[in-house]
């Protein structure tokens, strides 16, 4: 089972996405984000990979979590991934080998160049609600080569530190 985080930065009426170069949804829009360290805290993790993402400086306080989502894949737990959404940074955006940053409008975010999945959690995430939810996957290795199947979500949910 993998952990790992998404951090959504938002400011103003935009929201920060990366087009991924490598590893799992590459070429497909995402928040900047990544798998958990040994030794880390989940907020380490989104804020370390925000900076080695998209070169940007996140307070670790600044982090509201805002989602944990998990996702199955035949039947068993692929990815369990803790959302974070943030309206704090220090710096610009830069692009890196593993991901181009773009500040996109939340009216306009390209869902149709999203895991299948985010249509259905992120819009609450970037209204500053809270989400809890499984996601299925089936018939394929790796995930991203996977069809998405079934969901169950529940907003306005509250994690424990
Ligand atoms: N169904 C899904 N919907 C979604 O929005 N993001 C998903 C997802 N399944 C996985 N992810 C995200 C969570 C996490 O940020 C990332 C994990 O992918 P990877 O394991 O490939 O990570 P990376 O290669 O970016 O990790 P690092 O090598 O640790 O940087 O993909």
């Amino acid at each position: 089972m993998i952990e790992a985080t998404l951090c959504f930065v938002v400011d103003g009426d935009d929201v920060l996405l990366i087009e991924k170069r490598r590893g799992l949804g590459e070429g497909w829009y995402n928040g900047p984000g990544g798998k958990l360290e040994d030794g880390e805290t989940l907020r380490e993790c989104a804020a370390r990979e925000v900076r080695e993402e998209v070169g940007l400086r996140i307070p670790l306080e600044a982090l509201e979590q805002a989602g944990e989502l998990t996702f199955t894949l035949d039947g068993e737990v692929h990815t369990v991934c803790h959302v974070f959404r943030t309206e704090t940074y220090d710096g610009e955006p830069v692009a890196t080998e593993e991901a181009h940053p773009e500040w996109v409008p939340i009216e306009d975010v390209p869902y149709d160049r999203m895991w299948d999945d985010d249509r259905l959690w992120l819009p609450a995430v970037l209204e500053g609600d809270t989400v809890e939810g499984t996601f299925a996957f089936e018939g394929g290795r790796p995930l991203d080569d996977a069809e998405f199947v079934d969901y169950d979500l529940e907003r306005g949910a509250s994690f424990e530190e």
